[in-house]
């Protein structure tokens, strides 16, 4: 493979809803708002921190007041992420052997670029993802295709040679804008219709069915 494969990580290698859906409502009380059951902020993930915070805010909240209640959240998250965050069954095993058969992968997420970085070091540790890149303020996130061609650009591989895997439409937009061949997989945040609805050809269900896709194992 020329190119690579460049992974989002919520939904996609990391099954990280119960920690932030557990950040999320604590901020949300300690600012006197009211929380979500888990299947409301599964819809809230995938723009990232302020995007999350303001979907589960009342309608009307202030810039202001969703700006303390994200700051309420990071404060929290940056300590009790690692209760709530746990890589999906088989997928540490599944980049190992992607790793040896010489693949270059790198991860792209909407997280917060700190976060990212040491959920994917504490997580994975020994996969060779570079770069692993969250998101940053000097950078638009995803759907803008900025972030991923910069990746492309650092393995001075065509866009055309990438693949990008994630489970949200923001991803799939994310690879199409990006010129990248998008792999959208079923198990994640997003319902499966949605992602067809929106032309994602074939969701993979499962890990084989991914290395399958690759003809790698
Ligand atoms: O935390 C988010 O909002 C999204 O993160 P992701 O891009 O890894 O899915």
């Amino acid at each position: 493979m020329k190119g690579g494969l460049i992974f989002d990580l919520d939904g996609t290698l990391v099954d990280s809803l119960p920690g932030i859906a557990g950040s999320l409502n604590r901020a949300l009380e300690r600012c006197g708002f009211a929380s979500h059951d888990h299947a409301d902020v599964r819809r809230f993930i995938g723009n990232g921190s302020y995007e999350l915070v303001r979907k589960a805010s009342p309608k009307g909240t202030s810039s202001e007041q969703i700006l303390a209640v994200e700051d309420a959240f990071k404060a929290d998250y940056a300590t009790t992420w690692p209760e709530g965050t746990v890589p999906y069954a088989g997928v540490p095993d599944f980049l190992r052997k992607l790793a040896a058969a010489g693949v270059r992968m790198a991860v792209l997420s909407n997280k917060p670029h700190p976060f990212t970085q040491e959920i994917v070091e504490r997580l994975f540790p020994g996969i060779p993802f570079d770069p692993v890149l969250g998101q940053r303020p000097d950078t638009p996130r995803k759907p803008h295709p900025d972030a991923a061609l910069q990746i492309a650009g650092l393995w001075q591989a065509d866009a055309a040679e990438c693949f990008f895997i994630g489970d949200s439409t923001v991803d799939l937009e994310t690879a199409l804008g990006a010129g990248m061949k998008p792999v959208m997989v079923g198990w994640g945040y997003h319902d499966v219709a949605a992602l067809e609805a929106a032309g994602a050809g074939e969701v993979i269900a499962n890990l084989a069915d991914l290395g399958a896709l690759f003809k790698l194992f």
